[in-house]
């Protein structure tokens, strides 16, 4: 996608005028983080880094971007200055793909403060929605153990969100997507079946699909609802299966778009058992979600591939990830946001976060947020409740924010679609069971070394009305 530096809201560059006049070498630190994980689940997958840091190196303000902006009256050595944008900034962030939880910084911004700020909407639109859907994907794969998922969601989703959603969903777990713009840009397996409109188009449904399966017989999927699941649309996709395999061709399989997919596919899988089909797949569509395929996997529906599109690529029913980006340094000196709700406290300072892992390399349960130029943090405290404390002394510590970027340049090499998703699934397998299922889990700590927490308390008195 041609996404140019005025993806960002105005109010962004507005200040940007005025830092530019008033403190135009000033540097800033910023942290991106989320407050809640979204669907009630217990933890976050972290998706969309590689495109922000892809956009960043080469962001820039189009000279029609600048006569536009001509027209906003902001001054003519502010319009240089844009004339020549580039971000410079260095980056720390989490792994993209990794599991992730709110409350503590998942990337921070280091740089002179115009770019940082100017860089902020872009950075929370991508981050937030591809963390959003990639979480999303991730308890669909949950449900679906090791069925095959695909993404057919790009009609369905919000305008060009569909491109990123389908590049979420891979690295939430899903095989493949019917995406082919985001299948050949991110390379992700592409794949699909055919339309209701395909089938209509002829007198008879049989010829419909003998013409689909001798034009395309590579992986053909025949879609068997059109008029009756049972009584038309799976006897003429074993007449033409039984005619594919005269031709040393298999069909794939058949898809069931509606109805009771559980008793269908029962029946479906019988019906071609018994004609000597058993290879032939079954596709099930319509609406599915987590709790949907949850629910046929416990009814025994031998669904071998589930097409999900609008609740995956809505993120429904919810329609945000809640990230914030807020500014913890200025020129070296700490900054804090107060806020009636404690909770809602941002961190001063540049900050490590450490994961803490037990003898087996499972996440023991907590992650400890401390000063960048911390040694070992032995105790974390609830941000708080001073009564909730946790020694660290037994735990292995893993650093989580690492360099990814350095004065406006990649300087570790960028990681496909397929490394993140393997990466991510990894990471899963370290969560204990409790913060992965569907309901009321378990709720992963967040602590603050003493220190940190000491500093942002002085800084908390020092705002106090
Ligand atoms: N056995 C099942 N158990 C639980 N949920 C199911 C089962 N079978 C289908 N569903 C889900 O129930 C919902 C049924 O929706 P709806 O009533 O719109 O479908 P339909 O009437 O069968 O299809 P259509 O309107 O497309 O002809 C879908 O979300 C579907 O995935
Ligand atoms: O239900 P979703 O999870 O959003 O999955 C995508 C849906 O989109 C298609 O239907 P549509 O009616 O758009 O077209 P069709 O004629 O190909 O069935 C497909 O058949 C699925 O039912
Ligand atoms: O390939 C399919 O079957 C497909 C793709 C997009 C939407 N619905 C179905």
């Amino acid at each position: 996608m041609n996404i140019t530096a005025t993806y960002t809201d105005l109010y962004q560059l507005t200040m940007a005028q005025v830092y530019f006049n008033t403190k135009p070498n000033g540097r800033a630190v910023f942290d991106y983080y989320f407050r809640h994980n979204p669907f009630n689940s217990g933890y976050s997958i972290f998706a969309g880094l590689e495109d922000v840091l892809d956009i960043l190196e080469t962001l820039e303000f189009s000279s029609s971007d600048i006569a536009y902006l001509q027209q906003h009256g902001f001054e003519n050595d502010f319009l240089e200055y844009l004339k020549n944008f580039r971000f410079k900034g260095t980056i720390f962030s989490s792994k993209e793909g990794d599991v992730v939880f709110p409350n503590r910084p998942i990337l921070q911004v280091e740089a002179n403060i115009i770019e940082a700020q100017i860089i902020e909407t872009l950075l929370l639109n991508i981050l937030n929605f591809q963390t959003l859907i990639a979480t999303k994907a991730s308890r669909i794969r949950r449900s679906a153990k090791d069925e095959i998922l695909l993404d057919m969601g790009l009609r369905r989703a919000h305008a060009t969100g569909g491109y990123y959603a389908s590049r979420a969903a891979a690295i939430g777990g899903f095989d493949s997507t019917s995406n082919v713009k985001a299948a050949e840009d991110y390379n992700i397996p592409c794949s699909g079946t055919m339309a209701h409109s395909f089938i209509q188009s002829y007198e008879d449904e049989l010829q419909a699909f003998r013409d689909f399966a001798r034009i395309r017989p590579k992986n053909c999927v025949l879609l068997i609802d059109t008029y009756n699941s049972l009584k038309s649309g799976l006897p003429n996709a074993i007449t033409v299966a039984k005619e594919m395999e005269q031709r040393g061709e298999q069909l794939l399989g058949v898809r069931l778009d509606s109805g009771d997919l559980a008793y269908l596919s029962k029946k479906t899988r019988t019906i071609l058992n018994d004609s000597n089909l058993g290879y032939v797949k079954i596709v099930a569509s319509n609406q599915l979600d987590e709790y949907v395929i949850k629910s046929l996997k416990e009814q025994g529906a031998p669904i071998d591939i589930f097409g999900v599109g609008t609740n995956l690529v809505t993120g429904k029913p919810d329609a945000a990830l809640d990230g914030v980006y807020k500014l913890s340094e200025f020129n070296g000196d700490p900054r804090i946001k107060l806020s009636e709700n404690i909770s809602k406290v941002s961190l001063p300072y540049k900050k490590q976060v450490y994961r803490m892992l037990d003898n087996n390399g499972m996440f023991y349960g907590a992650d400890a947020i401390a000063m960048f130029t911390e040694g070992k943090v032995t105790k974390i405290e609830h941000s708080f409740d001073a009564t909730k404390s946790l020694d660290l002394n037994t735990y292995k510590h893993e650093p989580l924010l690492e360099k990814v970027m350095k004065d406006g340049e990649r300087v570790l090499a960028p990681r496909t679609v397929a490394e993140i998703s393997k990466y991510s699934k990894s990471r899963l397998e370290q969560l204990p069971y409790e913060y992965k299922r569907f309901q009321n889990p378990h709720i992963y700590k967040i602590g603050l070394s003493i220190q940190l927490k000491q500093e942002r308390d002085k800084l908390v008195q020092k705002h106090k009305f």
